[in-house]
């Protein structure tokens, strides 16, 4: 039988870092013997009593089940910061996140949340820019941002992409980014695309007076890729890249990380493919846990869901996850799985809401969010019946009907644009 890490009523030190399950044992498994398999498979110990695991190491280093609820299905485990390398998500995710969700001796087993110590949040640097460095390059503190996703998601040639993100920009876009499967096609390759498209966005900016964004996404097959990638954005001017951070992983994001501080670009994630290990309630590793991972790792703004659009995510998780990116001090809350979490002035990441999204629910948006969120519309803006510039300025003038409390309606009738966008897209 392996060693007993069930101990109740251990306070965990301010150094271990505390990670809470959803855990359901498989038939014929009581909850203790799982849960003392789950903490020793993500710390120290294996299956079996094994002999060369000292007495005094395991002191040393054992896990501490702190906190049981069969009920609810659910514990808190406080490990020893020394079972981590400082610094490193991947290795933080393998011991806590790693064999235990492949035991058979549960039949589901998800991550809620993950406590990071002192000490270990000092070894992460955080967002370079975050949410108040991204309103002073876009130069706008009092609203919201609007950007959108240059539709159709990939076919465009470099040149027709440009143009739709010129027409998004001088529409009233201050943000355009690439589609997260858009990256170097032959009909749309990665240079070409962003010399062009960043030329209009100067044009527009000109044009407007306004600060242009555009977002160009630089996942590639390696990181040595990435890497020249935001560099020849960096050499073209630019002042952000977009990363899937899914699909290129941690040790990626955390490279990024570094290369995007010394090419001085923000770093705008998109979550695709979380799902796959998000969206089961009950197994895999919540977006709460990758939300905090983004942050400790220092992305500077992050899609966290939209409650009104067409991505899962009921309300209350949406909120905790706008809550893990802009709060410095998260309070637990035991209903929803979330351990409290101070961030030790860790720069806040500025939410993003995108996916399905129509200028008619800006007013739902702007009182789920307040200011302090990037609302981005493909589809409801490059859909507008008048065409992407109006769409976008549909989208300007819902916001600031919004931000002057009046009704879309109302604001409607001497904004056109905002008119024909209620007539297409507001439920009859
Ligand atoms: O990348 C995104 O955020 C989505 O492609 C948004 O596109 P949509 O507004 O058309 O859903
Ligand atoms: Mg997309």
């Amino acid at each position: 039988m392996l060693r007993d890490y069930i101990d109740i009523g251990y306070s965990p030190k301010g150094t271990d870092l505390i990670c809470e399950f959803h855990i359901e044992p498989s038939a014929g498994v009581n909850f203790e013997e799982a849960a003392t398999h789950m903490a020793g498979e993500s710390s120290i110990d294996s299956w079996t009593e094994i002999a060369t695991l000292s007495p005094e190491l395991a002191e040393k280093l054992k896990p501490h089940v702190f906190f049981a609820d069969e009920k609810a299905q659910t514990v808190r485990v406080a490990y020893s910061e020394d079972l981590f390398e400082l610094g490193s998500v991947p290795q933080v995710l393998s011991a806590v996140a790693g064999n235990i969700l492949s035991m058979k001796i549960v039949d589901n087993l998800r991550l809620q949340d993950i406590t990071f110590p002192k000490s270990m949040l000092s070894s992460f640097k955080g967002p370079n820019f975050g949410l108040p460095g991204i309103r002073k390059l876009v130069e706008v503190q009092d609203r919201p941002l609007i950007g959108t996703i240059v539709k159709p998601k990939v076919g465009l040639n470099s040149e027709k992409h440009a143009e739709v993100a010129y027409n998004s920009f001088a529409g009233g876009c201050d943000l355009v980014k690439d589609d997260e499967n858009l990256t170097d096609q032959k009909f749309n390759g990665f240079e070409k695309r962003a010399e062009l498209t960043l030329k209009l966005a100067e044009k527009a900016e000109s044009e407007t007076g306004e600060k242009k964004m555009y977002l160009c996404n630089v996942t590639a097959p390696t990181c040595k890729e990435m890497i020249r990638r935001m560099n020849v954005l960096k050499d073209l001017g630019a002042s952000y890249a977009m990363i899937d951070i899914v699909p290129v992983g941690w040790t990626a994001i955390q490279t990024l990380r570094e290369e995007a501080e010394d090419a001085g670009l923000a770093l705008h994630a998109h979550r695709c493919m979380h799902s796959a290990y998000t969206r089961n309630p009950r197994h895999g590793i919540s977006m709460l846990v990758v939300a905090k991972l983004c942050r400790l790792v220092g992305l500077d703004q992050l899609h966290i869901g939209t409650v009104v659009g067409k991505m899962h995510g009921e309300k209350h998780e949406v909120l905790n996850l706008r809550d893990q990116c802009v709060l410095n001090k998260v309070p637990a809350d035991e209903s929803q799985h979330v351990l409290a979490q101070d961030w030790g002035g860790l720069k806040p990441m500025f939410p993003v809401a995108s996916g399905g999204l129509a200028p008619t629910m800006i007013p739902d948006l702007y009182s789920i969010f307040g200011k302090d969120v990037i609302m981005q519309f493909g589809g409801g803006i490059h859909a507008h019946p008048m065409g992407t510039a109006a769409g976008a300025t549909a989208c300007r003038q819902a916001l600031e009907a919004s931000l002057e409390g009046i009704s879309l309606q109302n604001y409607a009738k001497d904004h056109k644009e905002l008119e024909v966008a209620l007539g297409k897209w507001l439920k009859k």
